[in-house]
């Protein structure tokens, strides 16, 4: 493997606190608003939402397109702030906590899987699930054994040497899914994760996907506009006009 580049400035090691991992809920969502200024317009995407997933929950997100499924995601994810309410991961409640321990948090505790895999070209698929864990502070020789073992269970044992170009799009996806399980999340935030996929090929890896989530004993949320695939998840929760309804 060539040497990694580990980008300059990013903390690295354990964080110095933990999420509760004896919480009652993987994740929480608290009235939270999310708005967006359009000029001299107010766009609100979420309104009052209130979402709870329990450790080792898998639930799916539906809801019609704009309903604000990825702004939901963005905000579970740590990468936005709600312009109101609270989102607590683990325990933590983010809304307040410094952008740094929201890194440290979102880089070590969460997972993603986007509808488009974004794996680095220059390198192998080996090399895409190795990085991310040496960038949280794991040796190389630990970080190789769990992508591999990841891979071989996501059935790639014969493509881990293969740069993402060389793979077909269902074996991409199935190597975004190991990288998002590589930090061992507590939590896996997945949008669209087959939906640039035919049918049966998203089938297949969706069916990857949720072994490998059950197996590894992770909580999830998964938003989808397949409702087959939503019925297979533990429960369904739908976003409609800016709040989450369960029906
Ligand atoms: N950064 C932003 N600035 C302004 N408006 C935004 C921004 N992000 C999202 N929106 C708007 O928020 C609404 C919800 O978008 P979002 O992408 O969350 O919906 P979605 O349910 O994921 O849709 P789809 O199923 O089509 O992916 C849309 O009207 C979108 O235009």
């Amino acid at each position: 493997m060539p040497p990694l580049f580990i980008p300059r400035g990013v903390p690295r090691g354990p964080i110095p606190w933990r999420p509760c991992v004896m919480s009652e809920f993987a994740l929480r969502l608290e009235d939270v608003r999310r708005e967006f200024s359009q000029g001299r317009e107010t766009l609100v995407v979420l309104d009052g939402a209130d979402l709870s997933v329990r450790p080792g929950e898998i639930v799916a997100l539906v809801g019609p397109s704009g309903a604000g499924k990825s702004t939901l995601l963005h905000l579970c994810g740590l990468l936005e702030r709600p312009s109101s309410g609270r989102v607590i991961v683990g325990g933590v409640d983010c809304s307040t906590l410094a952008d740094d321990r929201r890194t440290r948090l979102r880089r070590e505790h969460l997972g993603f899987v986007y509808q488009y895999h974004h794996l680095l070209p220059e390198f192998s698929a080996l090399e895409n699930v190795v990085i991310p864990q040496m960038i949280a502070g794991v040796r190389r020789k630990a970080a190789a054994e769990r992508a591999l073992s990841l891979l071989g269970a996501l059935g790639l044992a014969e493509r881990v040497a293969h740069r993402p170009g060389q793979l077909s799009g269902g074996e991409q996806q199935r190597v975004a899914i190991a990288r998002a399980l590589a930090n061992r999340p507590a939590l896996l935030l997945a949008d669209e994760p087959t939906g640039n996929l035919d049918p049966h090929t998203a089938e297949r890896v969706f069916a990857a996907l949720l072994e490998r989530v059950r197996g590894e004993g992770l909580a999830a949320l998964v938003a989808t506009h397949n409702p087959d695939l939503a019925r297979r998840m533990d429960r369904c929760v739908t976003l409609r006009e800016g709040k989450i309804v369960t029906l």
